[in-house]
């Protein structure tokens, strides 16, 4: 693995006007506004595929965000040393009133490819999602897993130098998820950097070498996925112990 850092993310902090949901664990600034991420500090390696782990609600797609310029911190800074990521998660950026085919249009415009080069892309991304003739059909009316699907051959065909994934593998069938994890092993083989987010501590042992864990806005530890994961596996299995008193 290289030490070249393709992102250095230095002591972000982030909070939204107010709170989304109701949680009993409340966490506001003297303000009132809702601190979704707190002092977060850690570099992207090139060719690397690290890991966001953390239980609900912790702020992991809220750091996705920040990464891929949809939000912007209100402290702290991002700095860049490739191509802005592009994100990938579960229908963002898909209209549910439009095909599947209008939607990889969308969505590959959306990722400032020309529509010359999807139109050269488009038979490799059908061929990838295969979902059959619901490419014609709204969005609205996939599954899941359909989704899932869709979008990963999407963002994935169009090739980008770093990809965030936000919990899409987790999604649809067992066959897809082998198929988008070999995927992405051949990406990191080119050098390609991915970030992953994901509930399971499975895939994250299996593909990832390092890992941030955010605990409530808070960065609790990033290492490699050997040292971390048994304390977070640790910690969540203490939390569910808790619940169950
Ligand atoms: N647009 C928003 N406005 C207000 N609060 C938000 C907004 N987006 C997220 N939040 C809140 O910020 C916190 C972090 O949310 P985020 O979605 O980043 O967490 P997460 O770790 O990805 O959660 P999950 O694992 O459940 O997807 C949550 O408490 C959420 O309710």
């Amino acid at each position: 693995m290289s030490i070249e850092k393709v992102i250095e993310i230095d002591h972000i902090s982030v909070s939204y006007p107010e709170k989304k949901t109701t949680f009993m664990n409340l966490r506001k600034d003297k303000g009132g506004d809702y601190q979704a991420l707190r002092d977060i500090s850690f570099d992207v390696h090139k060719g690397e595929v690290l890991g966001i782990i953390g239980r609900n609600g912790s702020g992991k797609s809220t750091l996705l965000k920040i990464l891929s310029g949809l939000i912007e911190p209100d402290e702290g800074s991002v700095r860049l040393h490739q191509q802005t990521p592009v994100l990938l998660s579960l229908g963002a950026g898909f209209d549910p009133e439009l095909s599947g085919i209008d939607n990889i249009y969308l969505n590959g415009l959306f990722l400032g490819q020309s529509k010359k080069k999807i139109d050269e892309k488009l038979e490799e991304i059908l061929d990838y999602a295969d979902i059959g003739n619901f490419v014609y059909k709204p969005v609205r009316t996939y599954s899941s897993g359909m989704k899932a699907r869709l979008a990963f051959s999407t963002a994935i065909t169009l090739d980008p130098d770093i990809l965030l994934i936000d919990e899409i593998l987790g999604v649809g069938d067992q066959q897809f998820k082998e198929k988008s994890k070999e995927t992405i092993l051949e990406k990191i083989r080119q050098d390609r950097t991915v970030i992953l987010v994901t509930h399971s501590a499975g895939l994250v042992k299996e593909i990832c070498e390092r890992v941030v864990w955010i605990h409530k806005g808070e960065q609790k530890a990033v290492g490699s996925t050997k040292d971390v994961l048994p304390q977070y596996n640790e910690f969540m299995k203490a939390e569910k112990a808790k619940k169950q008193q």
